[in-house]
């Protein structure tokens, strides 16, 4: 996988809102502002914003700045980044700047059968209803674009952020404020798996510029398949312990086995039932990661050996969890044991309510 960096930008008031309600675009940064996000545009390969963005605010996506422009003809670029959009119901005005402005390359991700004529030069991919942000990370990479600038609207950076697909923030804070529950949110709901570090904070003038970096861990492909191991959870009989699903993985996106609690035997837990269907010497356990919902169990009363000790058994050197075990049947210490043996455990808590949801059948436990 050949992804492109992807760099989230966005204005907002000081309440949190991408605009106000009205049909006319709210310019929250100031002229400085501005400026820096044409540098932003500059240093990018290309620049993408949602389909809602496109219909909202007729974009025209282009480096301003003159200087900026030679400057990248002279570094051997392109005058101006490919634009991209995505659009799941196809509905973009060919008459939209997003098409008409400016000779950069267009890209239009769609879904199937939705694809229009009036779209001129632009290129045009079908992916699936909605598209995959992943897929179009992909075949961006694919395309040589190394630097990718994301631009909003509120739907494209909630989901970037919740799939973990997004790599750095950049979040300018105007003094306005909107204070109309009908206006875009720059957030909307979302689990927001990959923590986000501040590195910078500045004023330009009336106008906060703040400046984030994701964690590095969990990757966009650890936050893909622990979701799937949350997922698995469904598929367990009705229980009175817990529901725990879990997926062993490698890091060009094989999945090796699955397993959920209660598959084969009731007593089965999900990382036994996954480590089943596997030998224990595999090769590429060396460089596999184990998926659990749940934190892996380190005492049973029902089996000899816990999960703790079955991935020790194993050479899988990563495992990747949701929510820790609460002290419900036993003081679980499953985490302690694979970190003194030397295994690496990264914990997403973002995901645990949606763990915790296929667990509320034990006593105290709520999403
Ligand atoms: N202040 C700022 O910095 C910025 C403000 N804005 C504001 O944001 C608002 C627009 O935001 P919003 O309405 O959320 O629209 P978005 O620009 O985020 O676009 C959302 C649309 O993208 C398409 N889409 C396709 N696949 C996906 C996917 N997997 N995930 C998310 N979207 C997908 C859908 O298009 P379709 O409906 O066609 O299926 C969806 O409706 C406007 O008011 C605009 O002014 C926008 C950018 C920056
Ligand atoms: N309103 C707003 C932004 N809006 C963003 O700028 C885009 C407009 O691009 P263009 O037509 O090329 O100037 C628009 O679609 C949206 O992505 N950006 C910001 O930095 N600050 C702002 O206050």
């Amino acid at each position: 996988m050949n992804r492109p960096h992807v760099l989230l930008s966005a204005a907002q008031s000081l309440d949190g809102y991408l605009d106000d309600a009205s049909g006319t675009r709210l310019l929250l940064s100031n002229e400085d502002d501005f400026a820096e996000v044409d540098r932003l545009r500059a240093e990018a390969d290309a620049i993408l914003v949602g389909a809602g963005t496109v219909r909202a605010d007729n974009p025209r996506l282009l480096v301003r700045s003159p200087e900026l422009r030679q400057a990248r003809i002279a570094a051997g670029r392109p005058e101006q980044p490919m634009k991209v959009t995505v659009t799941g119901s196809g509905k973009l005005d060919p008459e939209s700047r997003f098409f008409t402005v400016g000779d950069a390359p267009k890209l239009v991700y769609t879904a199937p059968g939705t694809a229009a004529d009036g779209w001129g030069t632009a290129a045009t991919v079908v992916d699936s209803a909605p598209p995959r942000l992943e897929h179009i990370l992909d075949d961006l990479g694919k395309r040589g674009v190394q630097k990718l600038l994301v631009e909003g609207g509120s739907a494209v950076h909630t989901a970037l952020l919740d799939a973990g697909l997004a790599d750095e923030l950049r979040l300018a804070i105007a003094p306005i404020v909107v204070g109309d529950p009908r206006a875009p949110r720059f957030l909307g709901t979302g689990a927001f798996p990959r923590p986000l570090a501040l590195t910078e904070a500045r004023r330009l003038g009336d106008v906060v510029v703040l400046h984030y970096r994701a964690a590095a861990e969990p990757s966009s492909l650890d936050v893909l398949r622990l979701r799937q191991a949350i997922e698995l959870a469904g598929q367990c009989p009705p229980s009175s312990t817990f529901r725990v699903g879990a997926v062993i993985g490698l890091p060009d996106g094989t999945v090796l086995a699955t397993g959920h609690s209660g598959e084969g035997d009731p007593r089965n837990h999900a990382e036994e039932a996954a480590l089943a269907k596997l030998e224990p010497g595999d090769p590429r356990l060396a460089a596999a990661t184990m998926y659990s919902s749940l934190e892996p169990c380190s005492a049973r009363a029902s089996h000899p050996k816990s999960c703790t000790q079955l991935i020790l058994e194993t050479a899988i050197p990563r495992v990747v969890m949701a929510w820790r075990e609460p002290s419900l049947f036993v003081e679980a210490e499953g985490v302690e044991q694979l970190l003194a043996a030397g295994r690496q455990v990264i914990e997403v808590p973002a995901l645990g309510a949606d763990v915790r949801r296929a667990n509320t059948h034990l006593p105290g436990v709520r999403p």
